[in-house]
Order: structure tokens, then sequence, then C-alpha cells
């Protein structure tokens, strides 16, 4: 029996969409579905300025392919260094959609990121002034803290106490990954969002670690155990609606994953939206898939809903590619282990 959905355009509010020839080969796999993304700052170097922005807003518009839509919702990296009346001008101009916070050394490319938090406060009095959202990688860097504990650590020790010296200032969790961020945003208000990612919704660590270590796992924040996700998936699932999908689809070169030290990240825009169909679909959610990918964001970053659809079937199980081409190399596509009936028409 085929079944189908209709929907309005669905955006993902994390994307990684790199440069060059990396970025010509990705972009045509996000835009194909969604209607608008949020753009990831951390370039080699990162997009700091405005004028950084507005340059890399250009490249990525020259490598859309013809008759192609699609918006990039851009982001500054934040840093020590990080002018508030840059981010003002940057942000009243439209330029800007918001502002990510790296910790210095928490993920792939944060080497410039932030160190001390209290060199960042005129940064943020300025965002909270004119309601910026900041975008934050939520893990704490200290070698002391297992890599499992990051993020419920940053929470209690960063997060909390940001939120409450800087009162108003909005602020979505990137790509969640334990039941104390999914309570933490529960219990938030309306300043507080979250997103998910596909593979934090379908897998835990013994999908990346028994039976062999799987490389195209591993990401940051990474893979916790089943009952994180679980409750991910209830959040998710549960029409909350400051939780939305950002998928972090994160492209790295097959070779730099199947390495000696895989780079952290995993390719997941080509199917995305089938994956996280096929999540709603086990849930018997379908109902509030809408919600999650074109409803919930919007609402949050206070921008219009998409004024056009998408139309899902489910079928027999879809073929999904191993690897995309980029340049001279493949990109890998995430695998999500299990069949896939979902397919977008
Ligand atoms: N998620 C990842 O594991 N990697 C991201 C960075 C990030 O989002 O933390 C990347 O840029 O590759
Ligand atoms: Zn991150
Ligand atoms: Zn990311």
């Amino acid at each position: 029996m085929t079944q189908s959905l209709t929907i309005r355009r669905p955006d993902d509010w994390h994307l990684h969409l790199r440069d060059g020839a990396m970025l010509k080969a990705v972009l045509p796999e996000t835009a194909r579905h969604f209607g608008r993304a949020i753009v990831m700052p951390n370039l080699v170097p990162p997009v700091v300025t405005g004028d950084d922005a507005s340059a890399y807003r250009a490249r990525i518009m020259a490598a859309l392919p013809q008759g192609m839509t699609f918006e990039p919702l851009m982001t500054l990296y934040l840093t020590e260094d990080t002018d508030p009346e840059d981010v003002r001008k940057a942000a009243e101009s439209g330029l800007v959609t918001a502002v990510k916070l790296y910790p210095a050394g928490a993920t792939t490319n944060s080497a410039s990121g932030v160190t001390d938090f209290d060199r960042v406060r005129c940064v943020l009095d300025t965002m909270a002034e004119i309601g910026l959202p900041l975008c934050v990688h939520g893990e704490v860097t200290d070698p002391e803290i297992d890599i499992f504990d990051r993020e419920a650590v940053f929470i209690e020790r960063v997060l909390d106490p940001i939120r409450t010296k800087t009162p108003g200032l909005r602020v979505v969790m990137e790509h969640i990954t334990t039941a104390q961020a999914a309570d933490y945003v529960r219990a938030g208000d309306a300043d507080l969002a979250a997103t998910i990612t596909v593979q934090h919704l379908m897998l835990d660590r013994n999908d990346m670690l028994v039976g062999g270590m799987r490389p195209h796992y591993y990401c940051l924040p990474i893979l916790k155990r089943r009952d994180h996700r679980d409750a991910l998936v209830s959040l998710a699932t549960s029409g909350f609606d400051r939780v939305f999908l950002g998928t972090d689809s994160a492209p790295h070169p097959t070779h730099r994953k199947e390495a000696e030290c895989c780079a952290a990240g995993a390719f997941t825009a080509p199917i995305a939206l089938a994956c996280i169909a096929e999540v709603f679909d086990e849930q018997d959610a379908l109902d509030t898939y809408e919600a999650f990918v074109s409803l919930n964001g919007p609402a949050f970053y206070r921008l219009p809903v998409s004024d056009e659809t998408l139309t899902l079937t489910k079928g027999a199980r879809v073929d999904i590619p191993k690897t995309i081409a980029a340049g001279g190399e493949t990109v890998t596509v995430f695998d999500p282990a299990r069949p896939i009936h979902w397919s977008v028409s």
C-alpha cells in the first residue's frame, strides 16, 4: 500500500556546506529538498565578520545549480575578538540569522572558538537586545570530563550560567544528544530551543562500536546510550514546539573518515527527510512530522513558513547511494542501518 504525506517545504536548521568543490557537490543534495538552511560558519578560516558572511553567501549562491531555489541563512562564528557593532550591522541588514558559539577545541574546525565566556559578554548582550539567536555547540572541552558526559556538564557549567547572566538571549541548543538536554529545553522558556540530527534519532553508541568500529557514525557530540536516543525520539515526535530538525549534515572526504584519526561528522543531507519520516512512522507520529521539519524552526527564528509544499511517499524499500562525488574525492552517505521506505516524490 502506498501512503503519502504532503507538507510545507522543510528547512534545515543546522547544516555544513563547506566551500569550493565540496560546496558544489553537497549543495544540490540539500537544495533539492530544503528551502532554507542555517549554514554553519566553521570554514578554515572561519566566517567571523559580516564581510566574511557576505562573501560566503555569494559563493553559495554561485554554486547553486540553475533551476534550484534555496536560501542560505548565514551565521557568524563567535570569537573573543568579535565586534558587537559588526554583529548588529550584519543582523539588522538581514545578512545573518544567528551567531554560532563553539567552545574552543570542541569539534571540527573550532580552534578559533571561545575559551573565556566573559570575553564575549558584550556580543551576547547586543544579541539579547536585538533578538539575534545564539546557536550553541554544547560540550565542555575539559580533558577531565568524559566524552559521553560533555553535553550534560556543559548545560550545568556553561549554558545555564550564560542564560542567567544574559536575560533575553535567544539560544538554540544544537544537535542535542542526551536526556538532560531534552529535559533542559522542555523546562526552558520561549527563548530556548533545540535541534536534533538524523543520526541521533536513529542510532545509539552500540551502532557505532559493537562488532567493529564504524567511522561514518562518529560525529560530535558523540552518539550516546539507547535511553538517551529514546528521550530524543520522544521529544521530537511529541509535537513540542521548540524543537526542530537540524541535520548537522557534515561532509568529509571518505579518506578522512576511514583514517587512523577519523574526522567527526555524518553526511546525511541526501536522505535526511526520508530517514526522519521513517522514525516518525515507526513511532506512529507522522502527524507531528511537519511541525518538526517545517513549522517549529521558522516559528522560533521568526521567519515565515514556506509557501511551497513537498510530498513524501511510502513504498518498497528505497535504494540509498553509498557515496557522492566531490571534486576528485568521494563523500560517504549516512547508512541508516535499517530499511527506509519513505522517499521524497
Ligand atoms: N558534528 C560533527 O561531528 N562535525 C561538524 C561540526 C559540528 O557540528 O560540531 C563538522 O563540521 O564536521
Ligand atoms: Zn557542533
Ligand atoms: Zn554541525
